[in-house]
């Protein structure tokens, strides 16, 4: 397997990160980044000072701006935002082999289609087999080498064990599995129960209360992960419940921290607009919520954020609606 070559697309935090994981794993790993700049200093230096701060790329790997030559791997990691990666797939379509599995690593929706990460890759790269990472894992963690777990999801389980196979090292344990839309939607709701998560900590409503919104934003992530075909047990894993836990709690998690943000009274412009770092629940939530009315779910909390994130609603006037809904039984 030493002879496998790893083509990384993604040039931020993520791509750098799993760029080292290939790297770490043993395999030929090229990382291909849009930025010049970044290319430049990962090629110099073993640096990526905007998006690593204080981490030395170590063992080192190759980085391109050249996006044949990365796509001239066995195994290709996507890892740019989700927003973004249609257009990615859509600029390596022409380069990359048939049967070239892709691994998807970013956690989202895409908005104006709905369609999950997997499904952009069936379009826009028929023939090469489609496959997801997700779970618990901070870039910054894993690049510095600390214990992680994670889920690589394949419709083919055979594929998901040769792509966890080929990533593994002391540092990275991969799970396969096959539920690649539980997966998906653990992953992608979790940041907007972590922004949800935040706001309540931003605006001082206490750790009781941020326990209880978790929770039910956890019932809430598995009401939509099932309507849309979801195992049930799927989302009590790593990319579930276990990247909820992580997301919703600590303040290294970008949506947890967006979420403080609004809670503390901050304007949401200013901290999503031009500069402000990459928070994918911003982007999930009304995907989520239009996603969640189609297939005739009801998503409390995620329709709470959508509404204070689209400025339509003030934290305690989302707060005051949560709290005198109509009373219900708990698991329903
Ligand atoms: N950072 C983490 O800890 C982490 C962990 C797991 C999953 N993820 C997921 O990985 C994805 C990427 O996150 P990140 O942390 O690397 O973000 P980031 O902001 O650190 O980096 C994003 C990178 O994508 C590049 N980019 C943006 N638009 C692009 C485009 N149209 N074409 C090519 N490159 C483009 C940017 O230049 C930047 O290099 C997200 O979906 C995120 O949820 C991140
Ligand atoms: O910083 P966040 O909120 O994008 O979270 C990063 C990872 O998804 C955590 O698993």
């Amino acid at each position: 397997m030493s002879g496998i070559r790893v083509g990384v697309f993604g040039g931020g935090a993520w791509g750098t990160a799993l760029a080292l994981v290939a790297a770490r794993a043993g395999r030929t790993v090229t990382l291909w980044a849009r930025d010049p700049d970044v290319v430049a200093e990962l090629g110099s230096a073993g640096t990526n000072a905007k998006f690593l701060p204080g981490i030395r790329l170590d063992p080192r790997f190759g980085a391109t701006g050249d996006l044949a030559a990365a796509a001239a791997a066995d195994i290709l990691i996507a890892a740019v935002p989700a927003q973004a990666t249609r257009g990615l797939l859509r600029d390596l379509a022409a380069h990359v082999r048939p049967g070239v599995p892709v691994l998807v690593a970013a956690k989202g929706i895409e908005r104006g289609t709905d369609a999950l990460m997997t499904e952009i890759v069936a379009a826009e790269l028929p023939g090469r087999p489609a496959a997801v990472l997700s779970g618990p894992s901070f870039a910054d963690d894993v690049a510095r080498g600390l214990p992680t777990a994670l889920t690589v999801a394949a419709a083919d389980g055979d594929l998901a064990e040769r792509l966890s196979a080929a990533l593994v090292s002391p540092s990275f344990r991969p799970y396969a599995a096959t539920d690649v839309v539980g997966v998906q939607v653990g992953g992608a709701l979790k940041n907007v129960i972590a922004i949800a998560s935040g706001i309540v900590v931003g605006r001082g409503l206490g750790a009781s209360a941020q326990a209880a919104l978790t929770a039910r934003g956890f019932a809430e992530l598995g009401r939509l992960a099932r309507a849309l075909g979801a195992e049930p047990e799927t989302l009590m894993g790593l990319s579930g419940l276990g990247d909820l836990v992580l997301s919703a709690t600590s303040r290294q998690s970008r949506n947890f921290s967006l979420g403080i943000g609004i809670g503390e009274g901050r304007p949401v412009a200013a901290l999503t607009g031009t500069g402000a770092k990459l928070a994918e629940g911003a982007f999930t939530a009304s995907v989520a919520l239009d996603l969640a009315q189609r297939h005739g779910v009801d998503l409390p909390i995620t329709g709470a954020v959508a509404a204070v994130l689209a400025g339509r609603l003030s934290v305690d006037a989302a707060v005051e609606g949560l709290m005198t809904r109509p009373l219900r039984r708990e698991g329903t």
